[in-house]
């Protein structure tokens, strides 16, 4: 697919070495084109996190190739895949990790601010109104609720204008009425930004926001999705579940 931002080819990664080895991916490929919305989901330990840190140029896979916006990751220095990730790639994690200190304007700005670059002054503004959080730029991440806290992590996620946003669980720790408000808003950033999101997700309702649904199992892709329905996808999810139950 020529469109594709995110390209993995044949991506291993094993941990350890001999009886105690590992393979956690097991030749994983996989075209992601730009401006669509996918969920990874699996039974625990399939290789759902390991997916998103290689693919994201967080870890090295083993084997194969993972190429963003057509660079190849693993001739990359550390320092150039630092970069890359700075200036490519997005993060939203489970645990919002705003830091306390600072107010919800400077945490969205902070990425970029340590990078060196100078940011317009109403960026953070425009991004935080956005994503319907005008006005309370000036508050500190404790005086915010739990999906205003993940909001903020999102406009800090999108201040550098990233290739792909990685979501990590992103609604994990939130009651479900604000995680659909975060998944309305992701949904809408690829809708009307084009923005290309890749979320792993316990939750089919969740999962039934993304465009597609990669389920995983013992680190290969076993199925895959379109047009996800929360039904559809908890029952696949619960087949999967099952077998990996009976093997372990
Ligand atoms: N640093 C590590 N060292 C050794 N083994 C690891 C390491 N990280 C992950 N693994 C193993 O690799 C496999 C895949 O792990 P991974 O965390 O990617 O799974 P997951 O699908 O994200 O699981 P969960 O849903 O429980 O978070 C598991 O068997 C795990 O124990």
């Amino acid at each position: 697919m020529d469109d594709a931002v995110l390209r993995l080819d044949n991506v291993s990664r094993t941990y350890g070495e001999g009886d105690t080895m590992v393979a956690a991916l097991r030749g994983v490929s996989r075209d992601f084109a730009a401006g669509t919305f996918t969920a990874v989901m699996g039974p625990s330990g399939s290789g759902k996190s390991t997916l998103l840190h290689c693919a994201s140029g967080l870890d090295r896979p083993s084997g194969g190739e993972v190429r963003l916006d057509g660079r190849a990751l693993s001739g990359l220095s550390d320092d150039a895949l630092t970069e890359l990730r700075r200036e490519s790639i997005g993060f939203v994690f489970q645990s919002f990790n705003l830091v306390p200190s600072l107010s919800a304007e400077q945490n969205v700005l902070l990425p970029l601010t340590l990078a060196g670059a100078r940011p317009p002054v109403d960026l953070a503004r425009q991004l935080l109104a956005s994503i319907g959080l005008g006005g309370l730029g000036a508050r500190m991440p404790a005086q915010l609720s739990g999906g205003q806290q993940q909001r903020v992590a999102i406009a800090r996620a999108l201040a550098a204008r990233p290739a792909v946003l990685f979501g990590d669980e992103p609604t994990g720790a939130l009651d479900s009425t604000t995680a659909r408000t975060v998944l309305t808003l992701l949904r809408w950033m690829v809708d009307e930004h084009g923005q290309t999101t890749i979320m792993v997700t316990h939750d089919p309702v969740a999962a039934a926001h993304a465009d597609e649904v990669i389920l995983l199992a013992d680190g290969r892709i076993v199925d895959v999705v379109t047009a996800p329905t929360a039904a559809v996808v908890a029952k696949r999810m619960a087949v999967l579940e099952a077998a990996a139950g009976a093997v372990a």
